[in-house]
């Protein structure tokens, strides 16, 4: 059987969620980054991935949000001097490359609100090599399916949609395109927060 690992990258608990640093106290975003991470890391450890590794600029915050309500996920410390997303993802991969042969990687943001395990059912179930869980305006990625072994630059950031589909052709890789109302849904403006459902909101405003 193919392992299957799922990678959240997981910002520290102080610089997270800036876009919103307007409208939230520090404690606020802390508070809120750790809601949302905790319902992604949930809805995860509902499905059964052979590991889940959280890559993460601050492993004492990852504890924090991870508490002992999950079952064991690794915790990774991303390569220091704050590399950044793209690389925080690389050293993911090469630590699940060094330890599993054959691994199928399910990256997945951790501000995604609305996800459910039929979504990440989904993403696993998609035939193709490359699957790329699109945003709400249909540029972003909020969730990337791959091959662990296959060459691959990671490309998120703006636009990243194309920038991953362009990658997948330029390896030679066949590449779908999901957009799910739970995997196109993640927290980064006030737009974004007025898109939720009340109950969600009512629920991450605690
Ligand atoms: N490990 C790690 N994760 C990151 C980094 N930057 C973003 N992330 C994570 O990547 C996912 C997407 O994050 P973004 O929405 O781009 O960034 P954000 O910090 O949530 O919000 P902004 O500060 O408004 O960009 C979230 O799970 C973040 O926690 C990073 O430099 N290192
Ligand atoms: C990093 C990304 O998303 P955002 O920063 O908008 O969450 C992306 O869509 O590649």
């Amino acid at each position: 059987m193919t392992p299957v690992v799922a990678v959240v990258p997981l910002r520290d608990g102080v610089s997270g969620k800036s876009r919103l640093a307007a409208h939230l106290t520090p404690a606020q975003r802390r508070g809120l980054v750790t809601e949302l991470a905790r319902h992604v890391l949930g809805t995860l450890a509902a499905y059964p991935f052979d590991e889940i590794v959280v890559v993460t600029a601050d492993p004492l915050f990852a504890a924090e949000v991870l508490g002992d309500v999950l079952p064991p996920v690794t915790v990774l410390a991303e390569p220091p001097g704050r590399p950044g997303l793209n690389a925080a993802l690389d050293a993911a991969r090469a630590s699940v490359r060094e330890a599993t042969w054959g691994a199928r990687l399910l990256v997945a943001h951790a501000d995604l609100p609305l996800l459910t395990v039929d979504d990440v059912e989904a993403l696993l179930r998609a035939e193709a090599d490359v699957v790329v869980a699109t945003d709400r305006h249909g540029t972003g990625t909020n969730l990337l399916r791959l091959h662990a072994d296959d060459e691959y630059a990671f490309r998120f950031g703006a636009g990243s949609r194309a920038a991953h589909e362009a990658e997948a052709a330029r390896q030679g890789l066949r590449a779908v395109v999901v957009d799910r109302p739970g995997t196109a849904a993640d927290l980064d403006t006030l737009d974004d927060w007025a898109d939720l459902p009340a109950p969600t909101r009512e629920h991450l405003a605690g």
